[in-house]
């Protein structure tokens, strides 16, 4: 098992794609509850009026449901849904192809939406507003623009970096939403219900197991799982019970808060190079090979969440529960005598 084995991290792997185990509704989809009551209440208004629904922005760290939220407006809207995604669209005529393509209310989504190109994005802005295609035709003295009415339809953004969003494409999403790591009870019902249609019996304590380290995230609930019922049907009786799931996950090297062996690294650089901070983020990224768009991605808001890390404007520090959970003292601070020393 390597330091930073890809099934254990959220980013989207090709397994993923478990069309069975996606919530297909609103009702289905457990957790983001004020997310989902708000996007009910949209959802219902644009159906009423018969208008297309606003533009939403669903911003939040990997797999905690965004594109998934996507694709359930479209089915509760009840029209189609396009999907492409930031770095897909090189050019200003992708986007406009893409835009003249759609029918009225249709869902675009558009992912990594951070990642547009800059005249990419400009299209972008008329089509929001006004549903208007300003298009330059030709080149040079002959260049002309022409205007192309749009369907009205609502536009779909997913990020992982809310902050790297210009401030005229966030303005013009009406509906900003944010996903939130899920709770241990949540994803205990995620875990039991994939279970059902996966068809492995997990007890309560197992699937409970299974929840507690799943870093928060949905997409790793899933993956964990179906490690899991590998090691119940090859090394137990098929059952996943909690010792079951303690025995395949601490194999996995998930560690009981959920880290995973990138997430260890990180902790631990920080506690035995840097006397637990604060150190900036380049100097992390350096020391771990690990891009820095990927630390704070990916690595850092759980840690953060979990209250194992702080940000300061110095840079990253260890928060006493990293110190603890890595069997490490932490430094006294200077000046501060033992008095048992
Ligand atoms: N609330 C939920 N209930 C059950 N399963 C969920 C839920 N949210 C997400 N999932 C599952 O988790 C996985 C990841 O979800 P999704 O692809 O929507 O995440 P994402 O936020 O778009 O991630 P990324 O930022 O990497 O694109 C999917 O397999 C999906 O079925
Ligand atoms: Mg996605």
């Amino acid at each position: 098992m390597t330091d930073a084995d890809p099934t254990l991290r959220p980013d989207p792997l090709p397994e993923d794609n478990d069309r069975a185990l996606r919530p297909q509704a609103l009702d289905e989809f457990i957790g983001q509850a004020e997310a989902r009551a708000n996007l009910r209440i949209f959802v219902q208004s644009a159906r009423q009026r018969g208008e297309a629904m606003d533009h939403t922005l669903f911003h939040g760290p990997p797999g905690l449901g965004k594109t998934t939220l996507a694709q359930i407006m479209a089915r509760e809207l009840g029209v189609n849904f396009r999907m492409t995604s930031g770095p897909v669209l090189a050019k200003a005529g992708d986007l406009a192809a893409i835009l003249t393509n759609l029918e009225a209310r249709d869902v675009l989504f558009i992912d990594e939406i951070h990642r547009l190109n800059p005249a990419v994005e400009e299209v972008l802005y008329p089509a929001m507003e006004d549903f208007e295609l300003d298009l330059v035709i030709g080149d040079g003295p002959a260049a002309r623009t022409v205007r192309i009415e749009l369907q009205p339809f609502t536009l779909v953004g997913a990020t992982t970096r809310m902050g790297l969003l210009t401030t005229p494409l966030r303005d013009r999403f009406g509906i900003p939403t944010r996903l939130l790591f899920y709770t241990v009870d949540e994803l205990f019902e995620i875990v039991s219900r994939n279970a059902r249609k996966l068809g492995a019996p997990a007890d309560e304590a197992g699937a409970r197991e299974i929840a507690r380290r799943a870093r928060g995230t949905p997409r790793i609930a899933g993956r964990l799982l179906r490690r899991v019922v590998d090691f119940a049907v090859v090394e137990g009786d098929g059952r996943i019970t909690r010792e079951l799931a303690d025995h395949a996950l601490t194999r996995l090297g998930v560690d009981q808060l959920g880290l995973d062996g990138a997430d260890r690294r990180y902790l631990r650089l920080i506690a035995e190079n840097y006397g637990g901070g604060p150190v900036g983020i380049e100097t992390l990224s350096a020391a771990l090979s690990e891009s820095r768009d990927s630390l704070e991605e990916v690595i850092e808001p759980y840690l953060l969440q979990q209250g194992l890390i702080q940000r300061t404007p110095r840079g990253r520090m260890l928060a006493q529960k990293a110190w603890t959970h890595l069997g490490l003292d932490a430094p006294r601070p200077p000046g501060q005598s033992d008095l048992f020393g």
